[in-house]
């Protein structure tokens, strides 16, 4: 029976990759009953970002007390916000409704590089939104960009990124390295509480098919905190969830291909049975 409820806060990608579309699947695939507010519509595929519509501040506004104002949510996701003044409103109304769990994804570039947060909104991101999360979710361009340092490219420097992202005010932040090259992928999980900082390694998967695996990490990570898991727990089994995701991805449109949210799933009843 699904008991545990997780609401996403993000863009619409019609390709049904990333995004709302990304983290309902995944909420649903980990049992956890889903809810979402659509902040901008994005008309996109695996050929790129063709449109971008953000909703009118009431829209969002609106959605927002409809869902947490009657249902609640034992775990909240942010995704796509693309304007300063969403992200300043989305901050309000998370402080007002008094939100649990909060995982901030700073989603700024699609794979395809269209942007997916306009310049002028990252001094909003990192005031209001970044200091109410429980983990934030990076990854290493994204990071580099919030902190306005230049890219680094191998795993050593990621602890030291990692830290100085903790001094905005997230609880825990957990820097992805999928942009790196190399064999394996590693995302580096440290917290404000000085507990010791943890890597999560996988082989990496040579496709070029990883539309949406940021917004899938993240969704994962959520539902498992809307069911009570630590966040090195819930971290693990996204990992799992992503991993086994990105082994099946999907070959589907001309350009960069969703992964497979019922991978895990699939492998773990097989498993069972
Ligand atoms: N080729 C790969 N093989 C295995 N794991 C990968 C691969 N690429 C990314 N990952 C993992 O997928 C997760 C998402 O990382 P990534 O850096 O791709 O996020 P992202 O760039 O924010 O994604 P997006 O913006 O497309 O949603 C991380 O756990 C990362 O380690
Ligand atoms: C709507 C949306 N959110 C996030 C991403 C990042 O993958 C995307 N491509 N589209």
């Amino acid at each position: 029976m699904i008991t545990y409820k997780a609401l996403t806060i993000a863009g619409s990608d019609s390709g049904g990759g990333a995004g709302i579309q990304a983290d309902i699947k995944t909420f649903q695939e980990l049992d956890v009953f889903g809810m979402s507010v659509i902040t901008v519509l994005t008309a996109q595929n695996t050929l790129g970002v063709q449109g971008v519509f953000p909703q009118a501040l009431e829209a969002v506004e609106a959605q927002m007390d409809s869902v947490l104002s009657d249902i609640g949510a034992d775990a909240v996701k942010t995704g796509m916000l693309f304007t300063a003044d969403i992200i300043r409103l989305v901050a309000r109304k998370l402080q007002q409704h008094k939100a649990q769990n909060l995982v901030v994804d700073p989603v700024m570039y699609a794979k395809g590089g269209a942007q997916l947060l306009q310049q002028e909104a990252m001094d909003a991101l990192k005031q209001t939104l970044l200091p109410l999360a429980k983990v934030i979710t990076p990854n290493i361009p994204e990071a580099c960009a919030i902190l306005g340092i230049p890219d680094i490219h191998n795993a050593t420097d990621m602890r030291a990124v990692a830290e100085k992202l903790l001094e905005l005010g997230p609880q825990y932040v957990l820097l992805k390295g999928g942009h790196l090259s190399g064999t394996q992928a590693i995302d580096l999980l440290v917290a404000a509480d000085g507990s010791e900082a943890v890597s999560f390694i996988s082989d990496r998967i040579e496709t070029p098919h990883t539309h949406g695996t940021g917004c899938t990490l993240a969704s994962a990570i959520t539902a498992e905190l809307a069911k009570g898991r630590p966040v090195n727990e819930a971290v693990q089994t996204a990992k799992q969830f992503i991993t086994a995701a990105i082994s099946h991805s999907l070959n589907i449109g001309g350009g960069i291909g969703p992964t497979d949210h019922g991978a895990y799933r699939r492998a773990r009843l097989h498993v069972l049975s």
